[in-house]
């Protein structure tokens, strides 16, 4: 049996306001913070440690992950940090109130924009100062991996080859892996992992800071998978972010 221990960023800063996100390179929140030094505790605590790690190229992600290395005394791991990782792109969404949308746009367009499979949301225009091209960190991708907006679909295309040539021979060696990334680009993974449709995977959402262990058989794919810590508090903090997307939730 072989294991490997995500984690979604602890609480950012736009998460806290629930603003659209995606690509935007926002701070953890104070709370996220504590967030992460908490999953470092659940971590020491059921007695796992760690080779190697991967993170995204979005601060709210690589500062969890140092977060809990500094907590663990683990500074000294080896960080993979890589685009393909990053959360998916909300197009033009990014940076809206996710309930003002709702309200605007009605719930069943906001769930089909952040939960339907192959729905992309709307893309960033033409000369949008927020395209990847004018950010260095991705300067040295081809066109192709600057995206305008994502769809989980489009998630997917890019985690998943990353994990079959990247990762899983680490894991296969018996590395022992730690992945921080983001709500999306692990609910592509899970899908995955689980071989869940493209219509159950409408109802996964991965709650922040709290480490979710897998368990994986000899094909890689997972035989078993559970928090750390409570977990009634798990499920509750993951139906809290399917909830960000009502109207009720808007803040103004
Ligand atoms: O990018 C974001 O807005 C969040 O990190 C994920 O948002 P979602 O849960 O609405 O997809």
């Amino acid at each position: 049996m072989f294991r490997i221990v995500l984690v979604r960023h602890g609480q950012s800063t736009w998460n806290k306001e629930n603003k659209f996100t995606g690509w935007t390179d926002v701070p953890l929140s104070p709370a996220g913070e504590k967030e992460a030094l908490r999953a470092a505790g659940q971590l020491l605590a059921a007695g796992l440690d760690f080779d190697i790690c991967y993170t995204s190229f979005l601060k709210r992600a690589i500062k969890t992950l140092w977060l809990i290395q500094e907590a663990m005394d683990r500074m000294w791991l080896p960080v993979v940090k890589q685009w393909c990782l990053n959360e998916r792109h909300y197009g033009a969404l990014q940076g809206l109130d996710k309930g003002q949308t709702a309200a605007q746009y009605g719930e069943e367009q906001v769930f089909q924009w952040r939960r339907g499979y192959a729905v992309r949301p709307p893309a960033l225009p033409e000369g949008d100062p927020r395209l990847p091209e004018h950010d260095p960190r991705y300067s040295r991708l081809q066109q192709a991996g600057r995206p305008r907006t994502e769809s989980l679909a489009d998630t997917v295309a890019r985690v998943l080859p990353y994990w079959n040539r990247e990762i899983v021979p680490r894991i296969q060696e018996n590395r022992r892996v730690l992945l921080v990334a983001h709500g999306n680009s692990l609910r592509a993974l899970v899908k995955h992992l689980e071989g869940v449709s493209d219509e159950a995977i409408t109802g996964l959402n991965i709650p922040t800071g709290i480490p979710l262990v897998y368990e994986l058989g000899p094909d890689m794919k997972a035989i078993g998978s559970y928090y750390l810590g409570d977990a009634e508090e798990a499920a509750t903090a993951a139906a809290e972010v399917q909830d960000q997307g009502t109207a009720s939730r808007s803040f103004g």
